[in-house]
C-alpha cells in the first residue's frame, strides 16, 4: 500500500484528470460517497440506528469542503440526518467546492454560514471533518481555527475526510489547532502524515479508500514510500513469506552470524543478539567477546559458538584487535556489531578498521553507530565491500545526521531516504512506525508492533535478526524489511500474551520469532 506526500497526491490526481480523463467532479464524487460509505457502516457496525443520528459537516472552502458536500448529499441518501457548515462563503470556495456547494443547496441540504451564525453542538452525533485537506499550509488560520477547536470541544465522534484538519499530510507533524479525529477516510491513498506521529494517532483509525485513480499509477509515477506489509515483502521486496525449508539441507546452508557485542556490563545485548540471530533462522552463529568476559558467559548460549578475543586483559573492545574479528569474519555471512559494546577513546578510528575491512554485510546497532557519528573522518572511509545495515533509535539517528531528536521525529520519512542514499546504505529509523530506508531511494514504513517493545534490549534482538537473514542471503533491503516486519509481530504475539505489554521483556520477542 503507497504511502504519498500532497505533492505526489496532486501529480497523482492531474494525471488521472488531464491524461486519463476521469472528470475531477467525477473523483469527488467518489470520494464524498466513500466517505458517508464508511460513516453508516461505522453506525450500523456500533448497533445504532441511522433514524437517531444528526450529522454536522465542516466544509472548508477547497476541494475537501467539496468532498464534504458530497459526503453530506449520500448521508441523506442513507437515511442519515445532516447539516452542512460553511467555514466561509461560496464565493471564496475553489471552483470544484462551489459547484458542489450550489448542487447541496439545490439538493435542499440544510446549510450553515458560520461568518453569522454559531454551531449549536448538541443538536449532532457525529461531524465530518471537511476543513482542510491536502491543500493546507501551515496551522490553520481563522476562521479554521476556532471550528477545530469547537469541535475537539465538543467531544463528538470526528470522521476526518482525507487527513484530519490541521495535520501536515507530509510529515506527520500536528499543527496548533489539529483535530482529533475518532476515524479518518484517507482518499486514493495514505498520506504519510497519517502513518507517522504524532499524526497517526490524531488520525485515529484510517481506511483507505478509491475514488478512481488507479492503484498502479502511484508506482508508474515514482512514488517509493509503502507500508510494510506482506503485500510488500512478496511484491517489490521479492520475498516468499510462505517459503518452507527444503528438507534436504543442513545448518551450513543456511549462513553463519557473527556477533561481536557486548562488555561486562552489558554481557545480555551480545546474548540477545545471538539468540535473536539463531531464532531467526541462521545455521551457526559465533559471538564473539572480549577474552577476560568469555570465561563468565561459558555456556550462556550453547547453541552459540563463543569466541574470546585478546585484550590483553583489559576486558574492552578497543583492546580486542580489529584484525581478531576480521578474521572471524571470513568464515561468516554477516557480522553484526555493536549491541552493549561501550565506548572508548580512539573507538571510531578501529571501527574504521571493521567499517572498511569486512567484506561481509554488516549490521552497525548501538554504540557502534554513536562511534560512526563521532569519526570526523567518516567523509574519507572507504566504501563498504558488502552491504550495511544501521539500525539508529531516533537518538542515534540525530548523532548520525548532525541534527536533533526532535528534527528526526518531525520528518522521519525524509530524513532516512536521505541519509540512506547520501550514504549508500540500508537505514533502519526504529521508534513507533519504524522506517526502512535502501540506497535507491525505497522507504518501507512498519506498521506492526506496540509500546512493550519499548524496553531495553529489543533493539540488541532487531540486529540479531537482521544480521542473522543476510547471513542466510536476504539482501540488505530484503533482510531490514523481513527482520523489521517479524520484530513486530513477534513483539504483537508476545503482548497478546500478558495482560499488559508494559510487562513484556526483550527475551520474550525470542520465544516468539
Ligand atoms: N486526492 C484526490 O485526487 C482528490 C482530492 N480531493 C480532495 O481535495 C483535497 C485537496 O484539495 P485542495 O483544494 O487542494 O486543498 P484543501 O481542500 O485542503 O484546501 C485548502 C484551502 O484552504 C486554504 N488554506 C491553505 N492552508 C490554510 C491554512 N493553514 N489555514 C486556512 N486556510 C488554508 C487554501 O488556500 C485552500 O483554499 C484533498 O485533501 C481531498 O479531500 C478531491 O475532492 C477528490 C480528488
Ligand atoms: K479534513
Amino acid at each position: 500500500m503507497y504511502i504519498v506526500t500532497a505533492e505526489e497526491m496532486r501529480r497523482l490526481d492531474n494525471h488521472t484528470i488531464e491524461t486519463i480523463g476521469i472528470p475531477q467532479a467525477a473523483l469527488m464524487e467518489n470520494a464524498g460517497r466513500e466517505i458517508a460509505r464508511q460513516i453508516a457502516t461505522w453506525i450500523a457496525e456500533a448497533g445504532r440506528k441511522s433514524a437517531a443520528e444528526r450529522w454536522l459537516v465542516l466544509a472548508g472552502k477547497g476541494n475537501n469542503g467539496g468532498d464534504g458536500f458530497v459526503a453530506a448529499r449520500h448521508l441523506s441518501e442513507a437515511g442519515i440526518a445532516v447539516e452542512v457548515a460553511l467555514a466561509e462563503p461560496p464565493e471564496r470556495m475553489s471552483p470544484e467546492a462551489a459547484q458542489q456547494h450550489d448542487i447541496a443547496v439545490r439538493f435542499g441540504l440544510q446549510l450553515i454560514h458560520c461568518w453569522e451564525q454559531k454551531i449549536a453542538w448538541g443538536r449532532y452525533t457525529g461531524v465530518v471533518d471537511a476543513l482542510l485537506g491536502t491543500g493546507t499550509r501551515g496551522a490553520p488560520r481563522e476562521p479554521y481555527a476556532a471550528l477545530i477547536r469547537e469541535a475537539n470541544a465538543s467531544a463528538l465522534p470526528i470522521v476526518a475526510a482525507d487527513i484530519p484538519s490541521g495535520l501536515d499530510a507530509a510529515t506527520g507533524e500536528t499543527h496548533e489547532p489539529c483535530i482529533r479525529a475518532e476515524r479518518t477516510v484517507a482518499l486514493a491513498f495514505l498520506k504519510r502524515g497519517l502513518v507517522q506521529y504524532p499524526g497517526a494517532e490524531t488520525a485515529g483509525h484510517v481506511v483507505v479508500r478509491p475514488i478512481g485513480i488507479p492503484a498502479g499509477l502511484a508506482a508508474s509515477l515514482g512514488v517509493r514510500t509503502m507500508i510494510l506489509d506482506e503485500a510488500a515483502l512478496n511484491g517489490p521486496l521479492g520475498i516468499d513469506v510462505s517459503r518452507e525449508r527444503r528438507a534436504d539441507t543442513h545448518k551450513g546452508s543456511y549462513g553463519h552470524t557473527l556477533i561481536a557485542a557486548g562488555t561486562k556490563r552489558m554481557s545480555g545485548a551480545g546474548l540477545l543478539c545471538a539468540k535473536a540471530a539463531l531464532r531467526a533462522g541462521c545455521g551457526l552463529a559465533t559471538w564473539a567477546v572480549p577474552a577476560s568476559l568469555a570465561t563468565h558467559l561459558l555456556g550462556r548460549v550453547p547453541e552459540a559458538m563463543l569466541a574470546g578475543l585478546a585484550d590483553a586483559g583489559h576486558g574492552d573492545w578497543t583492546h580486542v584487535n580489529a584484525e581478531a574479528i576480521l578474521a572471524l569474519a571470513e568464515d561468516c555471512d554477516a557480522l553484526a556489531l555493536g549491541p552493549g559494546m561501550g565506548r572508548y577513546e580512539g573507538d571510531s578510528q578501529w571501527l574504521r578498521g571493521l567499517w572498511e575491512g569486512a567484506g561481509c554485510p554488516l549490521v552497525l546497532d548501538a554504540d557502534a553507530l554513536n562511534m560512526l557519528a563521532e569519526a570526523p573522518d567518516f567523509a574519507d572511509w572507504q566504501p563498504r565491500r558488502a552491504a550495511t545495515v544501521l539500525t539508529p533509535h531516533p537518538g542515534e539517528m540525530a548523532r548520525l545526521a548532525g541534527v536533533s531528536t526532535r528534527e528526526v521525529q518531525r520528518d522521519r520519512i525524509g530524513l532516512a531516504r536521505r541519509y540512506a542514499e547520501q550514504h549508500g546504505v540500508t537505514l533502519v529509523l526504529k521508534g513507533a512506525r519504524t522506517v526502512v530506508a535502501t540506497p535507491d531511494g525505497a522507504v518501507y514504513v512498519n506498521v506492526n508492533g506496540n509500546a512493550g517493545m519499548a524496553t531495553a534490549g529489543a533493539g540488541d534482538v532487531l540486529a540479531g535478526i537482521i544480521a542473522s537473514l543476510l547471513s542466510q542471503g536476504f539482501d540488505a533491503a530484503q533482510a531490514a524489511c523481513l527482520g523489521v516486519y517479524m520484530h513486530g509481530a513477534a513483539g504483537d504475539r508476545a503482548a497478546l500474551k500478558r495482560t499488559s505489554p508494559a510487562s513484556l521483556l526483550a527475551g520474550d520477542l525470542l520465544e516468539e520469532l
